[in-house]
């Protein structure tokens, strides 16, 4: 039996009491931290809670060459990932795979990012379109920085269907965790090229350390919000579509907007 389990948001307190008892009975416990990460936490601390050695699994591991699935098709093994486990697609095609290879699976869930944020900002859940993630900068073969346009135009598209976006941000080994304030500026240097006026007048909500004792949560206009400080990582970003008055009262309320915006909302 293959037991995918979401660890939660922040730290080894939050997986649910079934995630850690099926962690405590499992004869082999897998990982992978590369989708998301727990900062209020380590592996140490982990292992010491489970009693258990916890194997971490690279991308390559997870996506490529997942040989070490075929461990459950004798043994009890879980497979441990930030947030809930099946909010991610790599995670849903891993259990297709353990499937087809004949391997029973079972999911314990846990907190998701997908839903913190709509509980720290009061944005609501039923509101938000297709979520999108915004990747470092890269440098092409020509020399060449290339800015990803593509979280731009989900913004665009769910705009155009009134609903918010919920942006990831990206986790990368050499390059950090993007902050809120540099995912603002990539989004306001792809807007200097396209000007198709979808970050003018606009507000943002910038989201650090969901689930830590202290979350940071703001929201704003753009160009000043990437001004603010959120402190350390996760962060994340939703640009919400025009407003509903309980999510704009929640937005100046919960999370410091101008309240100027509560008097341009949809009923
Ligand atoms: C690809 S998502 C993985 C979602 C995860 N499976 C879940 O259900 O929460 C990871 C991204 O979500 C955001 N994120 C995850 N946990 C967070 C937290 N505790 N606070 C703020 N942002 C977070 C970050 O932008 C991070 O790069």
């Amino acid at each position: 039996m293959l037991t995918f389990i979401g660890l939660g948001l922040f730290d080894e307190k939050d997986i649910s009491v079934k995630g850690l008892e099926a962690v405590q009975n499992a004869d082999m416990v897998f990982a992978e931290f590369y989708t998301s990460v727990l900062m209020g936490t380590t592996i140490e601390r982990l292992e010491e809670l489970y009693g258990k050695k916890v194997r971490i699994l690279s991308r390559e591991d997870v996506e490529q060459y997942p040989g070490w699935i075929d461990h459950a098709k004798e043994k009890n093994i879980v497979f441990l990932t930030g947030g809930d486990t099946m909010v991610s697609t790599t995670h849903v095609d891993l259990r297709l795979r353990a499937q087809d290879a004949g391997i029973g699976t079972e999911l314990i869930h846990g907190a998701s990012i997908s839903s913190a944020v709509c509980g720290l900002s009061g944005l609501q859940n039923y509101r938000f379109g297709k979520a999108s993630t915004i990747p470092h900068p890269y440098t092409s073969s020509r020399g060449r920085t290339i800015v990803s346009e593509t979280p731009y135009d989900t913004i665009k598209m769910n705009m155009e269907k009134d609903m918010h976006t919920l942006i990831f941000l990206d986790i990368d080994k050499k390059k950090g965790y993007m902050t809120v304030n540099q995912a603002l500026e990539l989004l306001l240097e792809v807007e200097g090229r396209r000007a198709e006026g979808i970050m003018d007048n606009t507000i943002a909500v910038g989201i650090a350390r969901a689930g830590s004792p202290e979350p940071s949560v703001k929201a704003g206009y753009v160009n000043k919000l990437k001004e603010h400080d959120f402190g350390g990582p996760l962060h994340i970003v939703v640009i919400p579509a025009a407003l509903h008055f309980i999510e704009a009262e929640a937005l100046v309320k919960l999370a410091g907007a101008p309240p100027e915006i509560m008097y341009s909302t949809e009923d």
